[in-house]
């Protein structure tokens, strides 16, 4: 469950335990690797410690600024140019203190005399990257306490130091095992309350997952687990340009279990986007579950014309981008509505060269003449199928957000079966197990606009554990991939 170093970073943080024990000091605010000046003449310059000094200075941008982990971390890696053991150093610490965050808290809470939220933010991002590396590493604890002091001290004062080096030995004092059978609930009276913290998910969360499996045993245990692990990267070969085999040979990667698009790289094989596939967009970065919801839509057989295809939420484009490959080589056309101008700008980029036409519309109006013979809604929804990849948002996302989700899932589900031709085919994908944005919304509109459920389980040939149907749910702990849900409807021929 833990995600311990590799064996490579093993030897970086050995050399910074070696630094720490001799009493070498981190400078105070590395500027794009370059130690600061000192006033009082000249010294030896202090060692960087430019992977931690970068995982700070994410968790702050995270708390902060709403910014996300997995959007700040790369622009900023390379802006300071950290490459190599560093980089991966402070990918670990950063993601893995985001998603460990509860956790942590917990823990840090136990050490305190105070209620957590009388500590200063800045300090309290320090606590949790040192109480990560302290819990969920093997980084030496002097390493781990006395790196987070010197940077926490240069960030909010010396006044700090005491403290933090106080509240991260107390933290030391147990592994993490011997804290959660402190702080867990027990696995017998609140087996959902237990696991919630063994992972590191809010409870709300597991509750939605152990509702989605009807389990709350072992399986949603290791349901938990698998979304707490990091994931493997996925990446698609795009249609029509180049197979999966040739596109797992150039990278290194494995061609996919279910895909036929698919290829999975192993864990540290470093930044995607700088594969050459990739700079050169024959494949694209996305998860598998993604893909195969994409190539449900165009599996669904439809009776006669089948030219005009309609994909309703598209951006970033990862979906559009599969349609539109698909598209060209059969000989359809795409039209792609998305709301936000920036996200259709992506849509663009993504589908360049393909028949895909891009709208900045309203899903729920698009203002597009109806008769669509296919139709994917990709409805914006609580994510929580792909929380293992966006580290920090189990914490911000909350259960009132599910709420006003639904209502406009439940719109562009219905705006879909207006815009799909009698006979036509609609497709709905969300990227969440949460019963309310899944079976909710497609029960209550398929019922109302009297359309066909479809069992969607024969468009995901060859994917085992697929349960009783007639939706796809997929799972991390399954299938490796992201918990994406699809459903497909057929609109009555009459209606
Ligand atoms: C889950 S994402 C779609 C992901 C995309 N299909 C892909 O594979 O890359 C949902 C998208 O719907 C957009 N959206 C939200 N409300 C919308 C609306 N009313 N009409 C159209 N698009 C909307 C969001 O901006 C977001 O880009």
């Amino acid at each position: 469950m833990n995600s311990q170093p590799h064996r490579g970073e093993r030897g970086d943080r050995g050399d910074r335990a070696d630094r720490a024990d001799r009493g070498e000091r981190r400078p105070s605010r590395p500027q794009r690797g370059r130690p600061a000046p000192r006033k009082d003449g000249p010294r030896r310059p202090p060692p960087e410690d430019p992977a931690r000094r970068a995982a700070l200075d994410v968790l702050r941008a995270v708390r902060e600024r709403d910014a996300y982990a997995n959007l700040v971390l790369p622009d900023l890696l390379r802006e300071r140019r950290i490459k190599g053991r560093d980089a991966a150093l402070a990918t670990e610490l950063t993601y893995g203190a985001s998603r460990a965050q509860g956790l942590l808290d917990a823990v840090i809470t136990a050490c305190l005399d105070r209620p957590l939220s009388r500590v200063d933010g800045v300090v309290l991002d320090g606590l949790r990257l040192g109480a990560y590396q302290l819990l969920r590493t093997r980084i030496p604890e002097h390493a781990a306490v006395t790196s987070t002091v010197d940077l926490v001290r240069a960030d909010a004062g010396s006044h700090t130091a005491g403290f933090v080096n106080a509240v991260l030995r107390a933290v030391s004092a147990k592994d993490e095992a011997a804290w959660l059978d402190e702080l867990a609930p027990s696995p017998d009276e609140d087996p959902i309350g237990n696991f919630a913290l063994r992972t590191a998910h809010p409870r709300w969360v597991a509750r939605s997952f152990a509702e989605a499996l009807g389990d709350k045993g072992p399986e949603l245990e290791a349901a938990l687990a698998a979304d707490d692990a990091r994931p493997e990267v996925h990446l698609v070969a795009r249609p029509g340009e180049i197979s999966a085999d040739e596109l797992a040979a150039i990278t290194g990667g494995d061609p996919a279990p279910y895909s036929p698009y698919g290829v999975r790289l192993p864990a540290g094989s470093g930044d995607p986007a700088d594969a050459e596939p990739v700079r050169e967009k024959l494949a694209a970065v996305q998860d598998e579950g993604s893909q195969l919801c994409a190539v449900a839509v165009t599996r669904v057989p439809v009776d006669g014309r089948d030219e005009r295809w309609l994909d309703l939420c598209a951006g970033p484009g990862g979906k559009a981008l599969m349609l539109g490959a698909l598209a060209a080589l059969s000989g359809a056309t795409v039209d792609a509505v998305e709301k936000a101008p920036h996200r259709a700008n992506l849509v663009r980029k993504s589908t360049e060269g393909l028949p895909v036409t891009v709208h900045v519309a309203d899903g729920r109006e698009p203002e597009l003449e109806e008769g669509y013979d296919r139709v994917l809604v990709d409805a914006p929804c609580s994510g929580l199928g792909s929380l293992r990849r966006r580290p920090e948002s189990r914490w911000r996302r909350q259960p009132s957000d599910v709420a006003d989700l639904t209502k406009l899932q439940a719109e562009l589900l219905a705006s879909a079966l207006k815009l799909v031709r009698p006979g036509g085919i609609v497709t709905y994908v969300v990227c969440s197990p949460h019963l309310a944005e899944t079976e909710g919304v497609v029960g209550e509109i398929a019922r109302r606009a009297k359309a066909e459920t479809l069992d969607a389980r024969e468009f995901f040939p060859g994917v085992p554990q697929l349960g009783d149907g007639p939706y796809v749910q997929l799972w991390p702990h399954r299938h490796g991939t992201d918990a994406m849900f699809c459903a497909v409807l057929r609109r009555p021929e009459t209606a």
